[in-house]
């Protein structure tokens, strides 16, 4: 069988995030890639320039299109932009029957630009989180989710535990934004905590990194990997492709989508 894979989320043109970023890392990952697209976004390395939803209905059926006649074995959601596309993620996500289900609950790109309407966190929160196998906030979002103040390795873990609490069955809470000598992110599923550790790069060329992150993880669910051994490839997809990551543009340039395929081993 083909793994079938679907990422539901907005237009990035620069091409380093959103769902360019999800299909490059799909394909890379050897899973037949579909989208469903919530809003174009004009944006590049520099920023944000515009943004224009498309209407709740348009959504649900791209959702039904693929879910009905091809079939998703994973799927992913990134920018979904306000409450009502939230409603409709969600009111499809539970009819087409999708259960490998990663919320990537973007809110506010690197320069700034609000992805995510603030009143549409709530929405995540009810309607999303409890349906999702696996949620990867990074460290503002786990704090916009939970309420609560992340520091330290312990206040990771909490949030974790909270956003689990929520009705999510693991979540990872994604260490990108820190500043130590390595990114550690931690996984918790209700049973085991892991950390999972990788050298930080020194480079300002981490736009798309978080998309880049869920759309492996997605991808491995997709080709039947369990859920850490999914969360680990995700993070050597992610890591390496920071480590090579292309110069391009003037600002926040995109990581380099086929790096884990061709410099994986070196
Ligand atoms: N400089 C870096 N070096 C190594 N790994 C990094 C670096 N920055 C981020 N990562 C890793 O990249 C993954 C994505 O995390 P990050 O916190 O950057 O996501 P994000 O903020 O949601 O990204 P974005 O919103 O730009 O898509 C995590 O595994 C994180 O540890
Ligand atoms: C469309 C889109 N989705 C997600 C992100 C977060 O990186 C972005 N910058 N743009």
């Amino acid at each position: 069988m083909v793994p079938r894979a679907l990422t539901i989320a907005g237009s990035d043109s620069g091409g380093g995030a959103g769902i360019q970023a999800d299909l490059k890392t799909f394909q890379e990952l050897g899973a037949f890639g579909m989208t469903a697209l919530t809003a174009v976004t004009a944006q590049n390395t520099l920023g944000v320039s515009g943004v224009w939803p498309l209407p709740p209905d348009a959504v649900a059926k791209q959702i039904e299109a693929v879910a009905t006649d091809i079939g998703v074995d994973a799927a992913k959601t990134g920018m979904l932009f306000d409450s009502a596309i939230i409603e409709a993620v969600a009111e499809a996500v539970r009819r087409h029957g999708i259960e490998k289900l990663v919320v990537d609950p973007v809110m506010i790109a690197k320069g700034g630009a609000p992805l995510l309407k603030a009143d549409a966190v709530e929405a995540l929160r009810r309607r999303l989180l409890p349906q999702a196998l696996l949620v990867t906030p990074n460290i503002p979002e786990a704090e916009a989710l939970t309420g609560l103040a992340i520091r330290t390795r312990a206040d990771m873990e909490k949030a974790a535990r909270a956003i689990v609490a929520m009705g999510a069955k693991a979540v990872v809470v994604k260490g990108g934004h820190g500043d130590g000598e390595t990114a550690d992110d931690l996984f918790y599923d209700g049973a085991r905590v892991e950390v999972l550790s990788a050298p930080r790069v020194a480079t300002r060329n981490t736009h798309g990194t978080g998309c880049t992150f869920s759309a492996a993880v997605t991808a491995a669910l997709a080709k039947g990997e369990d859920l850490l051994d999914a969360v680990r490839i995700g993070k050597a997809f992610i890591t390496a492709a920071i480590r090579e990551a292309l110069n391009l543009g003037g600002g926040h340039g995109p990581t380099n989508h086929w790096a884990y395929r061709t410099k994986s081993g070196s």
